[in-house]
């Protein structure tokens, strides 16, 4: 899983690496030596480029890459926005440089200013600094980026915020985003994910153990970390595990069938249904390998049935009810992971839940179990993830295009899955795959962070044949078997 660093851990990698002996102004030169080895090699006709420079850090690199691709024999012209005085030491000298070099520098106090009709441009406006709403010329410039035809930014789009991915002002789609030392949290989060474009990590040095010594709270799920080991020959059920699934009220009772499905596909060895007596009798005729018990209707086998699982899913296609509610409270006390989804997330008010508890809202049942807003939710999403597992001491799986997985301590973002998976039952069908990886791995945040992969990872595949419009969460299902050779190894 790779780590994501936020502005204080860079800043602090930075700062170690410079007391180890290495000086910011050779920092700034690895940065602007990888940005100008990318851009030449991705624009192998560049005669010449314009770029937007900052009066901070990011700006200096900026002013560095100028004259690297100077001396590269690229015409550059640098657009020079804010307070010189201010100008960090680095940067300074970086712009004193140019003064040796054919680069023309124009200080800007307008967009008017831009004279330049170059192709080619770079921001540089603002990195991992931009604490503030873009005003005036800094909003401008990025209004102005949107009509060029390609544009490259330097660490990050100078309009996000790097820890949040929040936008500070009007946006533009970069071509790429040539990122410095490690990649930044906001960049994987939409919708800054779909504007940076392509992204490229420039190793700038930093010793590998001051990069493991900041502490890393957030990690990238990648289909390559979804690798395991194949089976033993004398493998059997009981060791692949019992998934129980209480849902399926009359109704909505293809949600538990897909649950359960995706939890055979995903590798379980036994998997139930516990559901109402109605829905019992069809779940065999549906899918024989699923068993199904009425534990909806039979209070008295409800103990019986969570003692026999390894893990537990409560909620798909479950009407919240006082039949529900009774399965909680049992379920309450048990010492195994369990899945609280859907129908479940309705009955969470003021009610202590299991020690292992996975919850799973879509931003919709997010905001209700927060008491928020869909779009506060969205607008601040890794906020509102850490909020759902303090709030009700859990892994929480936050559903969205970038799912986010957090324990309270860490936090993995997902970076698989498509549009097509924008139809109902693909969460159970999650649901399902969450079980049988914790059934895998155990407890732990990392382990649904893999499943949640996992899903999408099935779903990219899926769409290849099926298309991403009129896929069908079966259609996933069938991708997800046909997955594991690829996965496993010997
Ligand atoms: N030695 C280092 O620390 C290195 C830093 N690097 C670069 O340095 C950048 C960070 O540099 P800085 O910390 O100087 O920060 P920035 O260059 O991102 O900008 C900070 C400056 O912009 C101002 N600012 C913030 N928001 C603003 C807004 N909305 N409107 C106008 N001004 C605003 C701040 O007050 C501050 O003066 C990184 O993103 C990276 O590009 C790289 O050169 C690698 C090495
Ligand atoms: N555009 C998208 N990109 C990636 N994943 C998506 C997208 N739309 C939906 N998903 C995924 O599909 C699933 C939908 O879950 P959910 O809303 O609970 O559906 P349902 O309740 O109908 O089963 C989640 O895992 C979500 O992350
Ligand atoms: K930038």
């Amino acid at each position: 899983m790779k780590p994501l660093v936020n502005a204080e851990q860079m800043r602090e990698m930075d700062r170690r690496t410079i007391v180890g002996g290495i000086s910011g102004f050779d920092l700034m030169e690895r940065a602007a030596t990888g940005a100008a080895d990318f851009i030449c090699k991705d624009s192998p006709d560049l005669s010449s480029i314009s770029i937007l420079a900052g009066v901070g850090n990011n700006g200096g690199d900026g002013l560095a890459l100028a004259r690297i691709l100077d001396k590269r024999g690229v015409r550059a012209h640098v657009f020079l926005v804010g307070d010189a005085s201010r100008m960090s030491a680095e940067s300074r000298r970086n712009l004193e440089l140019l003064a040796q070099t054919s680069v023309e520098v124009t200080r800007l106090d307008a967009v008017s200013g831009i004279t330049a009709e170059n192709e080619v441009w770079v921001d540089a406006l603002l990195g991992i600094g931009l604490d503030r709403e873009l005003k005036g010329i800094y909003a401008d410039t990025m209004t102005f980026l949107q009509n060029q035809a390609r544009v490259y930014a330097l660490d990050v789009p100078s309009f996000v915020q790097s820890d949040t991915g929040a936008f500070m002002g009007p946006t533009y789609r970069a071509h790429a985003t040539i990122t410095f030392g490690a990649p930044k949290v906001g960049l994987f989060l939409e919708p800054t994910r779909g504007l940076r474009g392509e992204l490229e990590v420039v190793d700038i040095g930093i010793p590998g153990d001051i990069a493991d010594d900041v502490g890393h709270r957030a990690y990238l799920v990648e289909s390559s970390d979804l690798v395991r080991p194949r089976r033993p020959a004398d493998f059997h059920k009981g060791r692949a595990g019992r998934v129980l699934i209480i849902g399926g009220s009359p109704g909505i009772v293809g949600a538990s069938v897909l649950a359960g499905k995706a939890a055979l596909a995903g590798g379980a060895g036994l998997v139930t249904i516990g559901t109402t007596r109605e829905s019992s009798a069809s779940i065999g005729l549906v899918h024989p390998t699923l068993l199904s018990k009425p534990l909806l209707d039979a209070e008295d086998q409800i103990e019986h049935s969570l003692a026999e699982a390894d893990v537990v899913v409560i909620g798909p296609g479950l009407a919240p009810n006082d039949a529900a509610l009774k399965i909680l409270e049992a379920a309450r006390v048990v010492s195994k992971p369990v899945i609280l989804d859907a129908g479940a997330l309705h009955l969470l008010k003021d009610r202590a839940l299991p020690s292992m508890c996975v919850i799973t809202p879509h931003p919709g049942e997010a905001a209700m179990l927060l008491e928020s807003s869909v779009e506060e939710v969205l607008a601040a999403p890794l906020e509102a993830a850490r909020k759902l597992s303090l709030k009700f001491n859990a892994i929480a799986v936050l559903k969205t295009s970038r799912t986010l997985i957090d324990d309270g301590r860490l936090t993995y973002i997902n970076s698989t899955g498509n549009p097509g998976m924008a139809v109902g039952g693909m969460g159970d069908v999650l649901t399902g795959i969450l079980a049988t990886q914790l059934l895998e791995e155990g407890f732990t945040a990392e382990a649904c962070a893999k499943a949640v992969c996992l899903h999408g990872h099935a779903a990219d595949v899926a769409t290849k044949n099926f298309g991403e419009r009129g896929l069908d969460p079966l259609d996933l299902i069938e991708a997800l078997k046909r997955l594991w050779p690829e996965l496993e190894v010997q």
